[in-house]
C-alpha cells in the first residue's frame, strides 16, 4: 500500500477523473476544462505563493503552497506523470551541489 501523501492524492485525482462527475468533484470538473485551465490555476497559485512569501504570512504561506501542490498535481495528471517521479528526481539530486547540477545541465544542452 501507498502511505505517502501525495500519492494518495495522485490515487483520488486519478479516480476522479475516471468518474467524470463534474457536479460533485472539483477535480473532475477541472480536468474537463483540460490542461489550459490546470496550467492557468497552477499560474494563479502560484502567483498567491509569491503573494503571501512577500507578506510574510506562514499560515497563508503554507496554505498557499499546498494549493500550488494539488494543482500541479493535476497537471502533472493530465500530462500522465506520477508524483513518485518527482519525488524520484529530486531524490536524484540529493547530495548533489545546485550548483554542480546546473552544470551538468549546460553541459547536456551543450551535446543536443
Ligand atoms: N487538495 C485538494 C484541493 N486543494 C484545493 N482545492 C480546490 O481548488 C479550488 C480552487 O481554489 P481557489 O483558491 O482558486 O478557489 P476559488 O478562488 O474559490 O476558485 P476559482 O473560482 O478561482 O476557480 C477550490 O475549490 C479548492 O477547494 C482542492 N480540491 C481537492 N483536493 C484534493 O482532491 C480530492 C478530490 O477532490 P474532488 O475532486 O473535489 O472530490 C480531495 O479529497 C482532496 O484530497
Amino acid at each position: 500500500m501507498n502511505d505517502s501523501v501525495l500519492a494518495r492524492v495522485a490515487d483520488t485525482i486519478a479516480a476522479r477523473r475516471a468518474q467524470g462527475d463534474a457536479q460533485s468533484s472539483y477535480v473532475a470538473k477541472l480536468a474537463a476544462k483540460g490542461l489550459d485551465a490546470m496550467l492557468k490555476k497552477v499560474g494563479e497559485e502560484a502567483t498567491e505563493f509569491v503573494m503571501a512569501a512577500k507578506d510574510g504570512d506562514a499560515a497563508k504561506l503554507t496554505f498557499e503552497a499546498a494549493d500550488l501542490w494539488f494543482h500541479s498535481l493535476l497537471a502533472l495528471a493530465e500530462l500522465g506523470v506520477r508524483p513518485e517521479a518527482v519525488l524520484a528526481e529530486l531524490a536524484r539530486r540529493e547530495g548533489l551541489s545546485g550548483l554542480e547540477e546546473f552544470a551538468n545541465r549546460s553541459e547536456n544542452r551543450s551535446k543536443e
